[in-house]
């Protein structure tokens, strides 16, 4: 079985080391090493049912007792955003921000949380009363209310409208650069990759296929020459043909 340390020196927060994962008959990660730096921001893309989830839940601690082996080094303090918010309905907003967090400074580091995904003024509203977008600021604001050194994010826009999206894309950046957390996005959308990420990765085949640092200065614009050449590059590795749609 894989070990799930916690710990490690604040240059890697993130190693992992011939992890390999499969259900059944079915290898789905295999013998994949992966390497994420302190503070730096990676996507993960992949197509459909390549393991990004499944790679995920292994960072996050939350793939139980499966079929694997391998080695993950994690920081103890992580926090894992989901595609739906995942609140409790019969909690109100700042409670669900502050869950699980200790001392009596809490309310008011969630307040702080709630201010800087702009919903100051709601921290008593109840998660029904929100929209999509702002139950997922949310997710957002609880997942980073501990100062998570490794974030870990699951589709986190994928039911969100495209301006939504777009707001939200900018709001991360945002946060990122504030906190500096290491950050693992799985996402199926290439131009929120190569938008948000300091690194692409593209999960082929159990392992880690393609490995592309996104040299470009932000906030980055669909429109430069070098964000269309990795656009395509990462879509032509994921099957699809850039000049379609
Ligand atoms: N609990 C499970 N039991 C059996 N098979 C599983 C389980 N979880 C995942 N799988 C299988 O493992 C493979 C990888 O799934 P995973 O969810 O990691 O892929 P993914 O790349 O995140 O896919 P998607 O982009 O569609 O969300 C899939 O074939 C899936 O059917």
């Amino acid at each position: 079985m894989a070990t799930h340390a916690g710990g490690l020196t604040e240059a890697r927060p993130v190693r992992v080391q011939g992890l390999s994962r499969g259900f059944g008959d079915r290898t789905v990660l295999d013998d994949l090493d992966v390497q994420i730096d302190a503070g730096e921001f990676v996507a993960l893309l992949g197509r459909s049912g390549s393991g990004k989830s499944t790679l995920l839940r292994a960072l996050a601690g939350l793939d139980g007792d499966q079929r694997g082996a391998g080695v993950v080094d994690v920081p103890e303090n992580s926090s894992v955003v989901f595609q739906d918010a995942r609140l409790l309905p019969w909690q109100r907003v700042l409670d669900n921000v502050v869950l699980g967090l200790r001392g009596p400074d809490a309310p008011g580091r969630g307040r702080a949380a709630l201010a800087e995904v702009g919903l100051a003024g709601r921290e008593r509203a109840w998660p029904n009363e929100l929209s999509g977008g702002e139950q997922q600021r949310v997710a957002l604001a609880r997942a980073l209310v501990s100062e998570p050194q490794l974030l870990l994010a699951d589709e986190p826009f994928g039911a969100l409208d495209a301006l939504t999206r777009l707001r939200m894309h900018g709001l991360l950046r945002e946060l990122c650069t504030r906190h500096r957390p290491a950050v693992l996005l799985v996402t199926h959308d290439v131009d929120e990759a190569v938008t948000l990420a300091d690194r692409v990765l593209l999960l082929d085949a159990g392992r880690i296929a393609i490995d592309l640092a996104i040299d470009l200065p932000t906030p980055r614009s669909h429109r430069q020459p070098q964000f269309l050449a990795y656009r395509e590059s990462l879509l032509r590795a994921l099957g699809v043909d850039p000049t379609e749609g």
